[in-house]
């Protein structure tokens, strides 16, 4: 039976469950929380709930098939993993979190290169920070951090690399951000050893191919629009990439229907377009979940 590791906690659970239920994915289990259910695809998905930074472990180990982390514990936990595919959530936001070097706001320091030699980093990620600091040649001294980093400044820390997404810890805590240290995403990651079994690797990027479609379905619009014969041309050369001509208006036989599935950053813009090349009228409705056939060797590091 096809395994998976799902993350727990406020950070990335809702959102990851609300993506895999939107993909036909639903995960079942006996209740918010139980940390084991069933998705069923292609026959029953063992799925368990463990905590971001343990994913990368237990799918490494080839405990669990597949999982689903942020790219900053892929990296922390240097674990060997196949990365097959990444989506833009977060706790908050549909844009990327990010790992930063971050100080109290009336420190002098402006650049890394203003830590002195004996600075104190407190930060859940001390291989990403001491990794950081060598590139950077500085000799700053990292202490290991549970959680609440920021709160280790004064007594424990003099900065701290921690998350930022909204940056509201962050200003709450009269901390600014001196340097971004990396982005991170969410993952589907795959063991190394399902994705050389045939039948999980199958699996895996079914899956892969459900989540990526449904992640893409909230971004997309289709476009219907009425458009005289006479301005056909104008108005196609103004429709999204991928559109097609649906036939002719049922009671106005000048009238052709064309459609098309737009992004829906700058729709207002494309809307415009097409009216301004002659469309007499634009439907704009949920795109769908479109499902493209998913190469096989399109997965690449996190
Ligand atoms: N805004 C965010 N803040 C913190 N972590 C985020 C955020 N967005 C995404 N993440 C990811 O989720 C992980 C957080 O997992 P972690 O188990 O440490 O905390 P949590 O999900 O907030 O859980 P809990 O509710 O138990 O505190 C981060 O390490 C990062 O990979
Ligand atoms: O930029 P923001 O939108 O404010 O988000 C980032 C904050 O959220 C996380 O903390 P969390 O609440 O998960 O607690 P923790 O520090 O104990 O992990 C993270 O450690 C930051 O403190």
């Amino acid at each position: 039976m096809l395994s998976l590791a799902l993350p727990k906690g406020s950070s990335l659970e809702q959102r990851t469950l609300g993506l895999f239920a939107a993909a036909g994915l639903q995960v079942t289990r006996p209740s918010e929380r139980a940390y084991r259910g069933t998705i069923t695809y292609g026959g029953p998905i063992r799925v368990a709930f463990f905590k971001p930074r343990e994913i990368p472990l237990v799918v490494a180990a080839g405990v669990f098939d597949a999982g689903l982390t942020g790219a900053d514990w892929i990296e922390e936990t240097g674990a060997k993993v196949e990365s097959v595919v990444s989506f833009t959530y977060s706790k908050t936001t549909d844009s990327p979190w990010r790992v930063v070097l971050a100080v109290p706001a009336d420190d002098a320091a402006r650049t890394v290169q203003d830590l002195g030699p004996g600075t104190r980093i407190a930060t859940e990620y001390p291989t990403i920070a001491r990794r950081f600091l060598q590139d950077e040649g500085i000799q700053a001294e990292v202490v290991h951090s549970y959680g609440a980093t920021e709160a280790k400044i004064p007594e424990l820390a003099d900065a701290i690399v921690d998350v930022v997404e909204t940056g509201s810890s962050l200003h709450h805590n009269g901390l600014r951000i001196i340097t971004t240290i990396r982005t991170c995403a969410p993952w589907l990651i795959a063991s190394p050893e399902a994705w050389c079994d045939a039948d999980r690797l199958r699996r895996i990027q079914g899956m892969a191919r459900l989540l990526d479609a449904a992640h893409a379905q909230s971004a997309q619009a289709l476009l219907t629009v009425r458009v005289p014969t006479h301005c056909l041309d104008r108005v196609v050369r103004s429709m999204p990439e991928r559109s097609w001509r649906v036939g002719a208006d049922l009671h106005h036989t000048d009238l052709v229907i064309v459609q098309g599935l737009a992004q829906r950053a700058g729709l207002p813009d494309v809307i415009d377009r097409l009216l301004g090349a002659g469309a007499i009228e634009v439907t704009q409705t949920d795109g769908g979940m479109t499902t493209p056939a998913f190469p096989s060797d399109t997965h690449v590091r996190a």
